[in-house]
């Protein structure tokens, strides 16, 4: 019986690091979160401690301070293939890279005499979040994964969830009117790497929020995929949408006991359990590789 070393990587995770860009008086900051990781062939440091072909994972972290010096963060996706390209091509040892970033919103704060110059208020909780993998055995090897998370929405009317089978145990009651909330978290391919990355995210996301708005929604599920539909219907440089949704249920609050009605007005907002939808969204006519979303974290 023999054992061999599996696939494998290495790098250094969660490298947070701000970015200011004080080329004008008024700053810019770029709030970011990074995973560094290579691949390929490292096994005499698994097998027998020969460090001689590990770039140290420390080295990956100043990495990404280096470059952020050097040539500013730009989009995640930008800065991301810049790193994977520092690492795929020079070191032979490193045939491939896969480099996640997240990106954290921040305001410019609004002042009676306007816009601060250089003090911010950090935005919503949602992320924004790129994973970029680069084989280098491979001319067309560079693949931009990008999406959002924690993009969290409510509807307060405009949602019904009713026809289900009474199975055993079924207790849910219909209902033509409800609140539908939820916490987005969206991943989706793209086909190429040479795109506008902040237009096509803004497009992106307000694709999917007008679309969650306008539906009338039967359920979430059709809700899910009326949101990817429209992703991919309106941004033809994406191949494939996934989507991770928990219905974050709120429950009528029974007031009879006090003689009060409750027409739709006062809920209890559960945090769990709660539903959990998840669906891939695809072109029949373009599959995407299957395998691109391995090592994707989240969901199908
Ligand atoms: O939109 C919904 N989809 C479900 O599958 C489901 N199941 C459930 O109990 N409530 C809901 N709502």
């Amino acid at each position: 019986m023999g054992i061999v070393l599996g696939p494998n990587q290495y790098g250094k995770a969660e490298v947070r690091m701000v970015h200011v860009d004080r080329s004008t008086d008024v700053h810019r900051i770029t709030d970011v979160n990074v995973t560094s990781q290579l691949i390929g062939d490292f096994s005499a440091t698994h097998l027998t401690g020969d460090n001689s072909d590990v770039i140290a994972t420390d080295t990956q972290k100043n990495t990404v301070y280096a470059l952020a010096r050097t040539g500013g963060v730009g989009t995640i996706e930008d800065f991301a293939l810049r790193l994977a390209r520092t690492f795929v091509g020079p070191y032979p040892q490193v045939t491939g890279a896969r480099m996640a970033v997240e990106q954290f919103g921040w305001d410019r704060i609004q002042t009676p005499d306007g816009p601060h110059d250089h003090s911010f208020v950090r935005g919503s909780a949602e992320v924004r979040t790129t994973v970029v993998t680069k084989d280098g055995t491979d001319p067309d090897g560079e693949r931009v994964i990008s999406g959002v998370r924690d993009l969290v929405v409510l509807k307060s009317t405009g949602s019904e969830f009713w026809g289900f089978p009474k199975v055993p145990y079924t207790a849910l009651v219909e209902t033509k009117d409800r609140i539908m909330a939820t916490s987005v978290t969206a991943r989706w391919v793209y086909t190429g790497t040479d795109l506008d990355w902040d237009a096509t995210f803004t497009l992106v996301r307000s694709t999917m929020l007008a679309e969650f708005a306008q539906l009338h929604s039967l359920s979430l599920q059709q809700t899910l995929f009326a949101m990817g539909r429209a992703v991919l219907e309106t941004v033809p440089e994406i191949g494939e949408i996934r989507l991770s949704m928990p219905n974050k249920h709120h429950f009528l609050v029974d007031l009879s006991a006090w003689d009060l009605d409750n027409p739709n007005q006062v809920f209890f907002a559960a945090d769990r359990p709660y539903g959990l939808i998840e669906a891939a969204v695809q072109r029949d006519d373009a599959p995407v590789d299957p395998a691109v979303w391995q090592g994707v974290p989240g969901f199908v």
